[in-house]
């Protein structure tokens, strides 16, 4: 090779010839020396990178398959049906295995205790990491930050039943709302349940105050613009999903600026510290360096809030009117609980904690919602270091799934996991084994409110309603997003929806125990 040979001026000229495809000139024929420069290089890179790629054999992760294709790996056959490509991998290599996903290498498990083990002992090991397209959506100060466990704590505070006690009243009649749009009409069940779930988070996140309503009102038509927009292709190009979705969270930031230089002019002190919604609980809160959380972390928390709250209650509620409208029998025992629990209220004023506690089945109902269906089927951390789970090592880097659908749908820990029967959870159920709502440090914050959510919902939509379904119960798909795949109906179902008549009130207790046979 030419001793002399100027490479950087060499590159300066081709590289941006190169962009624009311009290969005439002699810059561009390579003399036998550089033929075999470059080949021997190229043949040096694909052997780092291949030991890079596949360096799991360095250390003892658990077997299976990082794919033949570096990159994708397995992640066209784990997108298609992730509970298939489970349930193939654990019939091959056990509950514990490795996987490729665009380019991210796993350790996926469907053994309960892993993710217990994960998520509580090895908390501090591992981190939520979430792509680049998202991160500028929702930005960083929730899950990225100092911040975390003070402001999960802000959120559980809002979210837990002592403070919804007192918002029961208003969840009540937003559900209520809700419900009589649906009267004598023909809805799409997965549309109008949204709709519901929408106006209850703006409720819990914004609060009630009348002068703000046009304020709230502009951000519940800008929620769902920005949700769409999180699992659009990451383009930032006018008129694309993702350009309007963060516009949208522009916009909503703007909104959000307006009413916390309000709330900070004109509510006196006492409204500030006695109002129970997220934003004021977010005006409350001092970092860890004693300051105030500036307007674009507030808007931060508030739209994660709206993006975990959205989807997932809507999949809970969409699933639990499918399931009731396969099984006569079920419905008929929560007919039974909600016109024994109105009988007891003679239908007097609006539901109480009290009353909630007492619809037993509706409860076991929501849990075998969240197990038949897995509304966040899978959770995935980034080990920050090589971490052994009970004898499987998770490189540093690699990342930790836990299989929640896969745990959930076990033979080995559920008796006729595909039958649906509220009443298996007359035996209380091992948080280990159960938990739709995740564990430790990243647990949902919001388990009591979807709870309280639903047991309202199908309380009113039982004792007040009767529908007919009108064309097909069609099956859910994963709707795949950058954060969480959430199942979502493959159609709107439709149903008719009528009052109810009132037929003479018996007192039925549900059955304790039965295997229900759909009609
Ligand atoms: C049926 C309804 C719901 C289900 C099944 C559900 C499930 C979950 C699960 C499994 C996680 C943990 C994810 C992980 O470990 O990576 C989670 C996190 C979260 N959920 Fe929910 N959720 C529901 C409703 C809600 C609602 C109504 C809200 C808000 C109003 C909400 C807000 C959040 C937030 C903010 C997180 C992140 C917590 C953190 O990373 O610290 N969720 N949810």
């Amino acid at each position: 090779m030419n001793p002399t040979f100027d490479f950087r001026g060499h590159l300066r000229n081709v590289v941006p010839r190169f962009l624009l495809m311009d290969f005439r000139g002699p810059e561009w024929q390579l003399s036998h020396d550089q033929v075999v420069g470059v080949c021997v290089a190229g043949f040096f890179f694909l052997v780092w990178f291949f030991w890079e790629f596949y360096d799991d054999r360095r250390y003892n992760v658990p077997k299976g398959s990082l794919g033949w294709i570096p990159f994708f790996g397995e992640t066209l056959e784990f997108a298609r049906n992730p509970r298939d490509y489970t349930a193939r991998r654990f019939k091959k290599y056990g509950p514990v295995f490795k996987g490729c996903f665009l380019g991210l290498r796993a350790v996926v498990s469907m053994d309960p205790e892993f993710s217990q083990l994960r998520d509580v002992n090895g908390a501090e090991c591992f981190k939520i990491t979430l792509p680049r397209n998202l991160r500028a959506m929702i930005g960083d100060t929730y899950n990225m930050s100092a911040e975390q466990a003070g402001l999960q704590k802000v959120l559980l505070g809002v979210m837990q039943p002592e403070t919804l006690k007192s918002q029961i009243k208003e969840i009540e009649a937003l559900i209520l709302a809700g419900l009589s749009q649906w009267e004598g009409k023909t809805i799409g069940v997965w549309r109008s349940c949204k709709k519901i779930v929408l106006s209850i988070s703006v409720y819990v996140n914004l609060g009630h105050d009348p002068s703000e309503k046009k304020i709230r009102d502009q951000i519940s038509k800008l929620v769902p613009i920005f949700n769409e927009a999180l699992v659009a292709p990451p383009l930032y190009l006018p008129g694309t999903l993702y350009y309007r979705g963060y516009q949208a969270r522009l916009k909503m930031e703007s909104l959000l600026g307006q009413m916390v230089k309000r709330r900070r002019q004109s509510w006196s002190e006492n409204i500030l510290l006695t109002s129970k919604d997220l934003l004021s609980a977010l005006l409350r809160y001092k970092t860890t360096e004693g300051k105030e959380l500036s307007l674009k972390q507030i808007t931060d928390v508030i739209c994660i809030s709206f993006l975990g709250g959205q989807d997932t209650s809507t999949a809970a509620l969409s699933c639990t009117i499918k399931e009731l409208s396969k099984s006569a029998l079920i419905r008929k025992a929560v007919v039974a609980e909600c016109d024994a629990i109105e009988e007891r209220r003679f239908a007097s004023t609006s539901l109480t904690m009290a009353d909630t506690r007492n619809m037993l089945y509706i409860k076991k109902l929501f849990k075998e919602v969240l197990r038949k269906h897995t509304i966040v089927p899978f959770t995935q951390r980034q080990a920050k270091e090589d971490v052994d789970i009970n004898g499987s090592l998770i490189p540093r880097g690699w990342y930790a799934i836990a299989m929640l659908s896969s745990i959930n749908m076990n033979p080995k820990l559920w008796t006729n996991p595909e039958v649906f029967n509220p009443s298996r959870f007359d035996e209380p159920q091992q948080a280990k084994v159960f938990a739709p709502f995740g564990v430790g440090a990243h647990m949902c914050p919001a388990k009591a409110l979807a709870e309280l959510i639903s047991s309202i919902f199908v309380y009113h939509l039982l004792h007040k309603y009767e529908w007919k379904v009108e064309g097909k119960l069609v099956d859910e798909k994963l709707k795949t997003g950058a954060l969480l795949p959430i199942p979502v109906p493959k159609e709107e179902i439709r149903l008719l929806v009528r009052r109810r008549k009132m037929i003479a009130k018996k007192q039925m207790t549900p059955p304790s125990t039965f295997v229900p046979t759909h009609r």
